[in-house]
């Protein structure tokens, strides 16, 4: 989708897909000439059976009702679409004398009511309010999502060389409507990253929602991205929004994109290219300003190249790609980020010179991270619940040793030191795909006193 242009749509009216039934065919004949003009999509109906139908089949933004209508009555009319349809807004046009009925219908939920006859300014204002209304539900139900997951603010602490690349880079792709694909290991900030590009984006206020790939079924996930109406399955028991809709002019974060189905790669391809949506169960897609942002711990290429995924795909969504550096390659960031994942908990921690003792950060500093800043997150957190006092000390947080080798020291007992230092070394190399710089720098030694113990090892065995 390349929605920049409409980008401006702050306080446009979105253009609506209204339902009207009524029985008065020049009525009927108005609201199918006017409705278009104002900009919305109209189908009309000539009595409530008719629009009953209209509800079963598709998906609509308003319900526009006239009461008194041979056949099944107006409130009958909004009473099914509450419930097949509770999304929909409905409103009522009432003939005069008829307020009470008018008043039985917002009981039941109806948006508004109008009286006969009505000018087209009012419509028009109605429809301005119930789009803002939509809008108002979308950013909830995004904000609901969001607080879910709350993790404080985008703020991306860090000012090793790669992570001043990366703000570099996000400052300036953010204001775009690129697609960004985010890449890094477990924990390194993916999510946090995808955030800051919507919250540097023209796209700020309105929703960001986030959706992990792998974390659903594979027969949910389409109707989770894409919505389904009612009946699309079973247990779908009422039309229901996708998160597409949901994110409507806002930003789509897909995390851990590598673990989507073949088919629902396939499908959200369609999406990504045409701009349109089609719910499951429906036949008429819609369009949607979404803006893209995925974030996968895969190596995409060489899933490409397996055939787990999607070449084309790929090539979509990788317009514009940032890598994460993994903490062990920025541990000098380590303070920084230890003191702001501590305020967290203890808010005073912002305010001390040295939340942390000198002792308790070399120690932070000399562990490997496998899990990255969200392993340094449980780590500070635990530390937290420990001590209810500042600075937190080195007996606040695990053992190094524990850390470090992930091994008990039943495992070790039995062993020589050199079998040990050997075994963790080799265990280091392999962490590091055989990099024996990185390697040797998370050990704290000199490369030169890594090769050394690797050729006396070699030797020994040799001997
Ligand atoms: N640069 C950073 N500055 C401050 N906090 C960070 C930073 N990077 C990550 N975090 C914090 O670390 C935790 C993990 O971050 P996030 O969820 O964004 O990582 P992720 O790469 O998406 O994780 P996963 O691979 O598990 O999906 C969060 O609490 C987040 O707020």
């Amino acid at each position: 989708m390349q929605p920049s242009k409409k980008s401006n749509s702050k306080s446009a009216t979105r253009p609506l897909k209204i339902l009207f039934a009524d029985d008065e065919i020049h009525l009927q004949e108005l609201i199918a000439a006017e409705l278009p003009r104002m900009g919305h999509e109209v189908t009309v109906c000539g009595d409530g059976t008719e629009a009953v139908e209209a509800l079963e089949k598709g998906v609509f933004d308003c319900l526009l009702v006239d009461l008194d209508m041979p056949g099944m009555h107006g409130i009958e009319v909004i009473e099914t679409c509450k419930k097949i349809a509770p999304e929909t807004e409905a409103i009522v046009l009432t003939g005069k004398g008829s307020t009470e009925t008018a008043i039985s219908a917002l009981r039941l939920g109806a948006f508004d009511y109008l009286q006969k006859p009505c000018k087209l300014v009012e419509l028009k204002a109605l429809f301005q309010r119930v789009s803002a209304q939509r809008d108002l539900k979308r950013q909830i139900l995004a904000l609901k999502r969001r607080l879910d997951r709350a993790e404080g603010s985008a703020n991306m602490i860090g000012e090793h060389r790669s992570m001043q690349r990366l703000k570099a880079l996000i400052a300036k792709v953010a204001p775009t409507d690129s697609t960004v694909l985010i890449h890094g290991e477990t924990g390194t900030g993916k999510e946090l990253a995808a955030r800051s590009v919507h919250e540097n984006s023209l796209r700020s206020e309105k929703p960001f929602v986030a959706i992990n790939c792998g974390a659903l079924p594979e027969n949910l996930i389409e109707s989770e991205l894409f919505g389904h109406c009612k009946g699309a399955y079973t247990g779908a028991s009422e039309h229901r929004q996708g998160l597409f809709e949901v994110a409507d002019s806002g930003t789509l974060f897909l995390d851990e994109i590598g673990e989507l189905p073949k088919q629902t790669q396939a499908s959200l391809l369609r999406v990504l290219e045409s701009g349109e949506v089609k719910r499951v169960g429906e036949s008429e897609p819609f369009s949607v300003d979404v803006r893209i942002v995925c974030a996968t711990h895969r190596d995409l290429p060489k899933m490409v190249a397996e055939g787990d995924f999607r070449e084309d795909l790929m090539y979509r969504i990788n317009t514009f790609e940032v890598k994460l550096p993994a903490l062990r390659d920025r541990l000098d960031d380590i303070p920084e980020l230890a003191r702001h994942l501590l305020v967290r908990h203890r808010p005073e921690a912002a305010r001390i010179e040295a939340p942390f003792d000198p002792q308790a950060i070399k120690q932070l500093k000399n562990h490997s991270w496998g899990g990255n800043i969200r392993e340094l997150a449980n780590v500070i957190e635990r530390a937290a619940i420990i001590n209810d006092a500042l600075p937190i000390v080195c007996d606040d947080l695990p053992t190094l040793s524990n850390l470090k080798l992930g091994a008990s020291t039943d495992a070790l007992a039995g062993k020589s030191l050199r079998e040990i230092e050997m075994e963790t070394i080799y265990a280091t190399l392999d962490q590091h795909d055989g990099n024996k710089t990185a390697a040797a720098r998370q050990l704290g030694i000199s490369l030169k006193t890594l090769y050394n113990k690797l050729n006396a090892d070699i030797s020994s065995r040799a001997a």
